[in-house]
């Protein structure tokens, strides 16, 4: 197996797991893909329930990683990632919760910076002379993540830009106060513009000897650990329910891309939902077939505010483009902020469940969709807990959130970033590092 970028045709994949986890991203600025995907023993999925959560990520990753880290590494690796669980809740009838805030910063990152982090480590080890710098962009989740999952790794430096005043305190704690090889960049723009710059940065010329990756979901060693999470809510619910639905809250889609790949790999799953806020560039896509990004626009669910989704175009290649493939398995549906007020309040109320903003947006997108799938069980991602977004859920709720010790860590300490406007103020940034 080997990968490709999806700017190119399958047959010049060439590029090994090392190589598209140390440049993040193809030479041609498209996103690396795996040229195979081989479906899992049906009789492993059948009996997932008699296998470990670090068992399950071992046969599901091991071919993406195709040898290049022995067995042996592969299972350390993946034993240092999961050091959390991954529970359902459930919430009422037929819907699920799939808490994925269990680890050190509260997030569904935390799998894949962890893993990345671990990764990247690996390769690095023997490379005594290179320090390698991770680029990330963040909306809120990710920033925060890749701090916690690469602080204190040898060899790397990384670099976080997020959107000024639009990530919630508890995030902006969460990636601007670790220090040691962690650098905050605080940027006079929204999102997208981090991402532009951060994607622009691997392509410049004079940036060229700065060793620089991506820890987004644009590099593999990110988005593919994701898939590992959709199996476990399938193993835990796969004898009291048929007929599996995904609600997965949406920003940058690497999260719904992966459960797609694992339904590749042969989860059993009836549908896949993507729900997003207002920042609704794929769900005008499913009603148009016209994919036309826009700037995006600020919301309580923030860690989903992105304009240009990086990985739908993935999305799409797992249906060979073809649209109406995609929506036999694909829908996607966009909510207000108000809409998802009411969703958790309505949560609360009736069943005492406190959710967080994106994953009231999973639960809406779950709802509309069992209103004409009556027979179907959701299972809606909590891609992070509530306590992140703590004024507005304890404004929504009336009520006061406890502060779990992940929190705690942080919320007192010191914020200490550098302001940039321009991709210019970036270079000058990372040129003016010994
Ligand atoms: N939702 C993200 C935006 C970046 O997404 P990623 O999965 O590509 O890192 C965030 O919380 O920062």
């Amino acid at each position: 197996m080997k990968y490709y970028s999806l700017n190119q045709i399958k047959a010049t994949a060439n590029t090994s797991f090392e190589q598209a986890v140390i440049q993040g991203i193809a030479p041609d600025k498209g996103l690396y893909f795996p040229n195979e995907i081989r479906p899992l023993d049906p009789s492993f999925i059948k009996n997932i329930e008699q296998y470990s959560d670090q068992e399950i990520a071992f046969e599901i990753i091991k071919q993406f990683v195709n040898g290049e880290i022995p067995d042996k590494e592969l299972k350390e690796i993946i034993a240092e990632t999961l050091c959390f669980d991954f529970p359902t809740v459930k919430v009422e009838a037929n819907v699920y919760a799939l808490e994925l805030f269990h680890g050190p910063t509260m997030a569904f990152k935390d799998v894949g910076a962890r893993f990345m982090a671990r990764c990247l480590g690996y390769f690095n080890k023997n490379k005594t002379d290179q320090q390698v710098t991770v680029l990330v962009a963040t909306s809120g989740d990710t920033g925060g993540a890749v701090a916690s999952g690469f602080l204190g790794v040898k060899g790397v430096d990384v670099v976080i830009l997020y959107p000024s005043g639009k990530v919630s305190d508890i995030q902006e704690k969460q990636l601007t106060t670790l220090g040691q090889n962690i650098v905050a960049l605080e940027v006079d723009g929204v999102f997208d513009d981090c991402q532009d710059m951060v994607k622009a940065a691997f392509l410049d010329p004079e940036l060229k000897d700065q060793n620089l990756t991506s820890a987004n979901s644009i590099n593999v060693a990110r988005w593919l650990p994701q898939m590992f999470y959709f199996f476990y809510a399938y193993k835990q619910l796969k004898n009291k329910h048929k007929d599996l639905v995904f609600s997965v809250p949406s920003g940058n889609f690497g999260n719904i891309c992966a459960g797609i790949m694992a339904h590749k790999l042969g989860l059993p799953v009836k549908h896949f939902i993507a729900a997003t806020n207002i920042n609704d560039t794929v769900p005008v896509y499913m009603n148009t077939q016209k994919y036309e990004p826009k700037a995006s626009k600020q919301t309580i669910s923030n860690a989903m505010d992105v304009g240009n989704p990086s990985n739908f175009v993935r999305i799409q290649n797992l249906f060979d483009n073809d649209f109406n493939a995609l929506s036999a398995l694909f829908s996607s549906e966009s909510y207000t902020d108000s809409q998802t007020i009411e969703a958790l309040k309505k949560i609360y109320k009736n069943n005492g469940y406190i959710a967080d903003p994106h994953g009231g947006v999973g639960y809406l997108g779950f709802k509309k969709y069992q209103e004409k799938n009556p027979e179907t069980t959701g299972v809606f991602l909590e891609t992070a807990h509530p306590v992140k977004f703590l004024d507005t859920v304890e404004k929504a709720l009336d009520i006061t959130l406890p502060i779990p010790e992940q929190i705690k860590s942080v919320i007192d300490k010191e914020k200490t970033s550098i302001a940039i406007s321009t991709f210019e103020d970036l270079k000058n940034y990372l040129n003016s590092r010994g």
